[in-house]
């Protein structure tokens, strides 16, 4: 699971990873019921309730891949450790968390297109945000490399792992 507070890089190093890899990819933003959407649009955060059945999706997927066998990559903001926890219960998940300063995640997200999520979102994401601690199956990674030289690195890490 690639995961981190919205415009770190998710979806850019997980689709660069799914296709090196040759691993399913889901984008989890794609899993979000359209009432969270609408309220994120709109600038307001989600609260854990609103989570919940997104959350619950976003494992079944995973689960789905581990039955079947198939190495798989999906990107979710993953953003408490309680979330990891329901995410990750009973399957062999991996996080990995990309870090990106505010400040270019600001610059990001203000100039980022075609995307539900507001710029002015970001201070909840960051006051939300409990980083994976040490006990947690976790890989950190930097936002602000070019995502070329994070992808070297996580390829090292998982073929030949499913
Ligand atoms: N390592 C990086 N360096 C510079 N810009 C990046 C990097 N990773 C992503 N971006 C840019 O930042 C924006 C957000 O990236 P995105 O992958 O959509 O993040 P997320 O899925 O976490 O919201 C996009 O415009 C993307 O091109
Ligand atoms: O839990 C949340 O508050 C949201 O899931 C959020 O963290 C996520 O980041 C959005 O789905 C925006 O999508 P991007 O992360 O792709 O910007």
């Amino acid at each position: 699971m690639v995961m981190g507070v919205s415009g770190t890089g998710k979806t850019t190093i997980a689709t660069g990873l799914a296709t090196r890899l040759g691993w399913h990819f889901q984008e989890g933003d794609a899993l979000h019921p359209p009432a969270n959407v609408a309220k994120m649009s709109a600038g307001h955060p989600l609260t854990d309730e609103d989570r919940a059945p997104w959350l619950k999706l976003c494992h079944d997927w995973l689960e789905a891949q581990v039955k079947a066998g198939q190495g798989a990559i999906l990107t979710c903001s993953a953003l408490k450790k309680s979330y990891r926890q329901l995410l990750s219960d009973n399957l062999p998940v991996e996080f990995v968390h990309i870090r990106t300063s505010p400040t270019a995640l600001t610059e990001r997200l203000e100039h980022r297109a075609g995307h539900f999520m507001p710029a002015s979102l970001l201070p909840s994401q960051l006051a939300t945000l409990e980083e994976p601690t040490d006990d947690e199956p976790v890989i950190r990674v930097s936002g602000e490399k070019h995502p070329d030289i994070v992808l070297d690195e996580l390829v090292k890490c998982f073929r030949g792992k499913a």
